[in-house]
């Protein structure tokens, strides 16, 4: 593993370079992997597999669209597509791609498949971590290991058909075989990961948590909230604030920030821009800091993992979730979005050719 200086701390990653497909392959060549569901990062995890000539098959409960995509994105029932239960016996390495609450639910099934030299890997710290809470207690016999892609399973296939890499974090948990470690790395490179970092389950679960409700989703539409609704009760227009709010982030200043960092954005901004900036960056910290030292303690008491599994474990769990996404869709805000986007000059050049 390579060691780097990540702002003054060493850090174990994997890289390309040194993991390098050919060897994810060799190491995969005598296994089965069985990825379970088809959500989210199934397909993304599944396809990047198969296309990296991995020996993949998926298992999904027949009578879904899940089960309906699979087939159109080209796996074959009864040769690479299977019931839940038969991609479990045939699996060697079982990903178990559900989402979180439903890996409750299925899991005296998986245990039953779980024999001695399988391994079992997640894309997440939380089942394993927060055991009280769901029961998952893997065997002796099997490897335990999760690979974590730091992203959207839509955005690990779209980077991968660019030929681009979403990161990955990586942690073993149980290694029965000696192997568990080549293993979920060839894992890690075969589903498309730019490279690898080493955590534990523990560490992933937590920050993943926090991460989700903080700055990439909660606590950004939170702040886009506050600015638009200030500056809307100024009188400004909704296509002012949602275009000072949202659009010229996304559009023109984070992928500044993603290509060389915050103060490379700064300096490509105006000196009036970088001055106000450098002003009051602090005080949204120090305003913010305090709410999330409450949402850690919230993630690290299991209180975030306990809602989320009574509330993703209820019946109406899809509709109460469908409303709340449409009230945030048919917020103000969101409906000056659509229109914004609808009139950026590549959004047109397709429209008007369709
Ligand atoms: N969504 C992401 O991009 C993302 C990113 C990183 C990690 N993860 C982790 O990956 C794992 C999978 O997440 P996801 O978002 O892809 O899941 P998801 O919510 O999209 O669900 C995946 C599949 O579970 C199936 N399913 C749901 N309930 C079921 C049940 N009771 N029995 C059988 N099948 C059932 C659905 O049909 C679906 O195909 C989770 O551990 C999640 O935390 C997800
Ligand atoms: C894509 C995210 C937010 O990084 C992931 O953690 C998830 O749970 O979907
Ligand atoms: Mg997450
Ligand atoms: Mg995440």
């Amino acid at each position: 593993m390579a060691q780097l200086n990540f702002g003054g701390t060493e850090e174990n990653v994997v890289t390309r370079d040194e993991f390098p497909l050919s060897k994810a392959q060799e190491v995969l060549r005598n296994e089965t992997v069985a990825v379970i569901g088809y959500g989210v990062q199934g397909p993304g995890q599944a396809l990047n597999q198969k296309d990296n000539g991995i020996n993949v098959i998926v298992g999904q409960r027949k009578n879904s669209k899940s089960w309906d995509k699979a087939v159109s994105d080209g796996f074959v029932p009864g040769e690479t597509l299977f019931e839940i239960e038969e991609a479990l016996e045939k699996g060697t390495i079982i990903c178990y791609l559900l989402s979180d609450a439903a890996q409750i639910e299925l899991w005296p099934t998986v245990q039953k498949h779980l024999t001695p030299g399988k391994a079992l890997y997640f894309s997440h710290g939380f089942g394993i971590t927060f055991k009280e809470q769901t029961g998952i207690l893997p065997p002796a016999g099997v490897d335990v290991f999760l690979v974590a892609p730091k992203g959207s399973g839509t955005s690990l296939r779209r980077m991968f058909l660019q030929g681009r890499g979403l990161n990955s974090s990586f942690a073993i948990f149980q290694d029965a075989t000696g192997k568990a470690w080549e293993r979920v790395v060839a894992l890690g490179i075969a589903v498309g990961s730019g490279y690898l970092f080493e955590t534990d389950f523990k560490k992933e679960v937590y920050s993943d948590l926090t991460g989700e409700r903080g700055t990439l989703m909660g606590c950004i539409q939170g702040i886009f909230a506050a600015q638009y609704d200030v500056l809307r009760s100024k009188g400004h227009t909704p296509s002012e604030a949602f275009n000072e709010t949202v659009e010229e982030l996304t559009q023109s200043l984070m992928p500044l920030v993603a290509e060389n960092g915050m103060d490379w954005m700064y300096a490509n901004c105006s000196t009036t821009a970088q001055r106000g900036a450098l002003d009051w960056w602090k005080k949204f910290r120090d305003a913010t800091k305090p709410v999330f030292e409450e949402l850690y303690e919230s993630v690290a008491t299991g209180k975030e993992s306990q809602r989320s599994i009574d509330s993703n474990s209820q019946p109406d769990y899809r509709e109460k979730l469908n409303a709340e996404l449409k009230e945030l869709r048919d917020s103000e805000l969101w409906q000056a979005g659509k229109t914004v986007r609808s009139l950026r000059p590549e959004n047109q050049a397709i429209e008007s050719i369709s």
